[in-house]
């Protein structure tokens, strides 16, 4: 499945300890499941899960976690970061300690769900009890389960303490903490409840970070809970995953909604995420497209955990095609078969665009990204670049022409398929006359456009103008640069099935009733990550500004 990796590489770094080594083929070099220190259970589980070969990231971090290393990992988005550390977890868990011996925090319910789903499939042999708890779920059955012991509970940060605080979860057993999405997690928005969770661990656990992205400075922060750090990068040529095609396209904001469904026209996406900077831009842009015909939804934080979990379930077995949403989904969430995400906005991080593009492309499988930009956001788009070290190819937004290409295409695939079906007997008779009255082609035109789709413009859509970002201080905004559509020629049209897989891994969403108890405004589901301080006390790269922080809203 995992066809292509890249070399193995370690960064140097202050406080940090780094392993050289030597240069050996890649194949030699990664180490198979069966080669990594891992039980008979854990492997059986492996298997079960179809996974062949460990993925470098598994590979490089697994024996040295397993040896009770404090380990930063970071690798490109979709490649078993979650297994990278779950298995080790499960391996060193002592399945008659009732006590909590791992504890993993994750930004987002969603995939705080996820992920204790996995482990829990991981660790079905060796019988391990992992649990889940995050807000907006009921606390009392979060608490009830609890009485059954896990030796594993995933959560976010804010239920994670309302637990603590109750005294429902305690942490002074804990062996291994992982702060999943590590760079989030230690942001301004959470650091201060992952500071109060980590007090509750003993001081000789070991710590993981693990993430797709790492800034220096964030870094530091983390540096500061860990003893003897290894870094292990599975650098690759490109911060994003290498399966995703990237394209932008730029456009006004008025055109912006028209462009995209001529584009989604064009694309035909099997499964695509439709990325929006506010919950506002989000409920429009998901009505907008339901209002034309398309099959889509949009999750942000503002809804009911039910709905969230019952929109994203419906994703994940394909009665959505298309899911909107912030930035709330914008990490560690895996959907097998998304094909291609949109940008509506572009997003004000360039880690975020990272995470975004990268829930596609996942485990070897092909994506296409596209960011829609305007003239004012040309120097976020540069960043972007600069971070993830891959120009972005430039995309024309399609005619109308060329839309009705797509819908046409797509309609020529339907008929395909009712021919395939069709038993030509039942209407032998009708077909025969219909045939005398009219030659061939004229009847096949007729039924492609019945099933071709009507041009979408045609339905009015108004999306309420978002402001642009901010415009960078000395950057030339969108006048920099060549302007202008570069006529990029690729459309970007995916042919082939892309693959969507049967498998569904939203297990872990069964306590869906809201309410219980909520100390403060822990979990919240709006975190304004305003401030502009770090606790390295160094200032952030310029692209991390105040002024663009205290613009977005990000959710949880
Ligand atoms: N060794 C493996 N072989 C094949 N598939 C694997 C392997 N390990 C993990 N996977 C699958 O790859 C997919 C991506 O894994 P995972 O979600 O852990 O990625 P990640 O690196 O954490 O990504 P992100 O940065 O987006 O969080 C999952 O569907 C997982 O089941
Ligand atoms: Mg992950």
């Amino acid at each position: 499945m995992f066809s292509k990796w890249y070399k193995w590489d370690s960064v140097p770094e202050e406080r940090i300890f780094f392993i050289l080594i030597p240069w050996i083929s890649q194949e030699e070099f990664y180490l198979k499941f069966t080669e990594l220190g891992l039980d008979e259970d854990i492997l059986k589980a492996v298997k079960d899960s179809g996974y062949e070969e460990a993925t470098p990231i598994q590979s490089e971090t697994i024996p040295s976690t397993l040896a009770g290393k404090d380990i930063i990992g970071q690798a490109q988005t979709g490649t078993g970061k979650t297994a990278a550390f779950g298995l080790p977890i499960l391996q060193n868990i002592d399945v008659n300690n009732p006590n909590i011996q791992a504890i993993i925090v994750s930004p987002t319910r969603e995939l705080a769900a996820q992920t204790q789903s996995e482990i829990f499939r991981l660790g079905k042999y060796k019988k391990a009890k992992v649990q889940v708890v995050y807000g907006g779920a009921d606390i009392r059955r979060q608490i009830n389960s609890l009485k059954s012991h896990p030796q594993i509970v995933v959560g976010t940060p804010g239920r994670l303490l309302d637990h603590i605080g109750r005294k429902t979860i305690r942490l002074d057993h804990v062996k291994t903490l992982v702060l999943d999405e590590a760079d989030d997690m230690l942001d301004m928005g959470f650091l201060p409840d992952i500071e109060k969770i980590i007090e509750q661990t003993p001081s000789d656990r070991q710590t993981l970070l693990f993430s797709a992205t790492m800034p220096a400075p964030i870094k530091k922060v983390g540096v500061k809970f860990m003893t003897d750090p290894h870094q292990i990068t599975v650098k690759s040529k490109e911060l994003t995953a290498d399966s995703v095609e990237q394209y932008y396209i730029r456009s006004k904001e008025f055109e912006k909604f028209d462009v995209l469904t001529r584009i989604i026209d064009v694309q035909n996406p099997e499964l695509s995420l439709v990325f929006g900077r506010t919950k506002r831009r989000v409920d429009e842009v998901a009505k907008g497209l339901t209002l034309r015909g398309y099959n889509a939804a949009g999750i942000h934080g503002d809804l009911t955990q039910q709905r969230r979990m019952s929109i994203l379930k419906q994703f994940r077995d394909g009665e959505l095609d298309i899911l909107v949403a912030t930035d709330v989904a914008a990490r560690g969430l895996d959907i097998s078969g998304v094909t291609h995400v949109y940008n509506y906005d572009i997003p004000q991080d360039p880690e975020s665009y990272v995470h975004r593009i990268g829930r596609t492309g996942r485990a070897g499988a092909k994506g296409v990204s596209v960011t829609f930009v305007t003239n004012w956001e040309m120097d976020y788009l540069r960043d972007v670049e600069q971070l993830t070290k891959k120009r972005m190819l430039p995309l024309k937004p399609p005619t109308e022409e060329e839309a009705f290409a797509g819908r046409a295409a797509e309609a020529e695939e339907k008929v395909q398929a009712l021919v395939k079906k069709t038993k030509v007997e039942t209407f032998s008779d009708q077909a025969d006359r219909l045939l005398e009255q009219y030659d061939a082609k004229t009847l096949v035109a007729a039924l492609l456009s019945e099933e071709t789709k009507s041009d979408a413009s045609e339905t009015k859509v108004k999306i309420t103008p978002e402001r642009p970002l901010p415009r960078k201080k000395g950057g030339k905004g969108g006048y920099r640069g060549n302007g202008g559509h570069r006529g990029g020629n690729g459309n970007g049209r995916r042919n082939g099935n892309g693959g969507r897989g049967g498998h569904s891994k939203w297990r872990g969403d069964k306590d869906k009733d809201r309410g219980g108890y909520n100390r403060g405004n822990r979990d919240r589901n709006d975190r304004n990550r305003g401030g502009n301080g770090n606790r390295s006390g160094k200032p952030q790269s310029g692209n991390r500004s105040s002024s663009k922080r205290n613009f977005v809203i990000k959710e949880h």
